[in-house]
């Protein structure tokens, strides 16, 4: 097979859960023209032989391995996309892949995101004139922006590099008066730690001759928010129906789910925590940092000084549900793990992003509708009903059960009701010969 980067997969794959593995990565490689070796890798085998794991981190003794899915059924900006996710988590997969599908019904999800802009910050202390320490490093800004792009020459080429500086004073601290210069830097499609830590350990000494002061640090900010990226999507009620339920019973339980989430922190805290199972596993299935994107998501989350929820959800003027995120994105398709690691490289060229800004918009489309999901269960039958189905293939497994006994043992605990390690023990004891008996 050869790649095939213009066409953009169908993301709708009927019945992708009956399908083996094997069936599946078939499927989604043909849909994304990827290459034998990006299906391989994908697939998890001889993935990251021991030297290249030995070259990415320290005292490597082995690696550790999550299982990959697909997400289906994504259209974002008109676009179909076929979403990896690295997790261990039952139903967030089946999730995300089903509010798509809602969402598909509706035209998908819209997105847009700010430049991929960074901001390094470098500390000052031992300042005295603090006012006047700023006004002279802003009156110098020009000569620091020209200093602090004058190594990175690809980031320069590439139309990256310093735009501007930010001055922040902190006149009482525990540690007495600080200036604090904010390098603005537009990283293209890197994540741009490395890139701005470079630029603002090279900009200190000539700080400290302008503001007469002792720089300490020299950090990016993982409070990226000039680089945040935003989903949406528009439901007709119609199209949240359930068994039970009108559509337009299920929006105004949402939207009461969602105003929980806005006041109260107790509940925004696994509102968002909702939010980054679907996030977190594209980052990681993308080689990206996933500390450094769940720092942002949570520092923007209680920007106000009062932790909230990172999603609306408002209902319009004619009835359609309306659901909003926002939050910082910094992700790159260079840099860090993503070049290094070849399952990253593969995931990437599974979703046929072309720039890190696509990434990002892709990324909050699915902690869109990942969240989506989530409020939709709870403001309906509660979250258990469909989690603890899909989660009770791993109580098979924990109670001993292997291949075919796993599907065996898991449906029989979800039509007893009964989805507990206890009951599928039994169930194996009963089997002869069942992997119960080793238990
Ligand atoms: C789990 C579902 C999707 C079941 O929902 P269902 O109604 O049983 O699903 P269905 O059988 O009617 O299938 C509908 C679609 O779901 C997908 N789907 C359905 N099953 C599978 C499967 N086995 N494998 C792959 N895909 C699956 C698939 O896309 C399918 O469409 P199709 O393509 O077949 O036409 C639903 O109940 C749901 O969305 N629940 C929410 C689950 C969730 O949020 N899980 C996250 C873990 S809980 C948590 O950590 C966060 C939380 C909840 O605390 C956050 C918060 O409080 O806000
Ligand atoms: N607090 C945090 O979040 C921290 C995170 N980190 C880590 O930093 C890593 C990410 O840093 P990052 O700066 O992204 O990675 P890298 O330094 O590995 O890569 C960025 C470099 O790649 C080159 N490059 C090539 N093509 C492009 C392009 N299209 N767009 C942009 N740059 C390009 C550029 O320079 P050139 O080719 O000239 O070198 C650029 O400086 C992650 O591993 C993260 O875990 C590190 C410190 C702190």
């Amino acid at each position: 097979m050869t790649e095939d980067t213009s066409r953009a997969p169908n993301s709708r794959i009927p019945n992708m859960r009956s399908m083996t593995p094997e069936e599946r990565l078939q499927a989604v490689s043909a849909e994304a023209a990827l290459s034998n070796d990006d299906a391989r890798v994908l697939s998890g085998r001889d993935v990251l032989p021991p030297a290249l794991a030995d070259g990415m981190i320290e005292n490597v003794i082995g690696k550790f391995e999550l299982p990959m899915g697909v997400a289906t059924n994504f259209t974002v900006n008109g676009r179909d996309y076929l979403v990896p996710m690295a997790v261990e988590e039952p139903s967030v997969v089946a999730a995300a892949s089903y509010m798509a599908r809602i969402a598909r019904d509706n035209g998908g999800f819209q997105a847009s995101s700010d430049r991929p802009v960074m901001r390094a910050q470098i500390q000052v202390l031992g300042v005295g004139d603090t006012a006047g320490a700023r006004h002279r490093i802003l009156q110098n800004a020009e000569a620091l922006i020209a200093l602090a792009n004058s190594r990175d020459k690809v980031l320069i080429g590439l139309g990256g590099g310093c735009k501007d500086i930010e001055v922040h004073v902190f006149d009482d601290t525990p540690a007495g008066p600080m200036v604090v210069l904010h390098l603005i830097v537009d990283v293209r499609d890197a994540m741009g730690a490395n890139t701005v830590n470079t630029m603002a350990e090279m900009l200190a000494p000539e700080v400290e001759k302008i503001t007469g002061g002792k720089v300490r640090l020299r950090i990016l900010s993982n409070l990226a928010d000039l680089r945040l990226a935003r989903a949406r999507v528009e439901l007709r009620p119609d199209t949240l129906s359930t068994d039970t339920l009108e559509g337009a019973e299920v929006a105004r339980g949402m939207v009461e789910a969602s105003a929980l989430a806005i006041v109260d922190p107790y509940r925004a805290a696994t509102h968002n925590k909702g939010i980054m199972n679907g996030i977190d596993p594209v980052v990681i299935a993308t080689g990206n940092d996933w500390r450094a994107i769940e720092a942002g998501a949570h520092a923007f989350a209680a920007r106000s000084g009062r932790y909230t929820s990172l999603t609306r959800w408002e209902l319009a003027g004619d009835g359609r549900l309306v659901g909003t995120i926002e939050l910082p994105m910094a992700l790159g398709l260079v840099g860090g793990a993503t070049k290094t690691h070849p399952a990253a490289q593969a995931a990437l060229r599974l979703m046929k992003v072309q720039s890190a800004s696509e990434l990002a918009q892709v990324t909050a489309a699915v902690g869109l509708a990942q969240n989506m999901a989530a409020i939709r269960a709870l403001a309906t039958e509660g979250i258990q009903r469909g989690h603890m189905a899909l989660h009770a293939r791993n109580i098979a497994i924990t109670a001993g059960a292997s291949g075919a006994d796993i599907d065996r043992v898991a449906r029989a605990i979800v039509a007893a009701g009964d989805i507990s390690v206890d009951a599928a023990r039994a169930l194996l004891a009963d089997t002869p010969g069942g992997a119960g008996n080793d238990v």
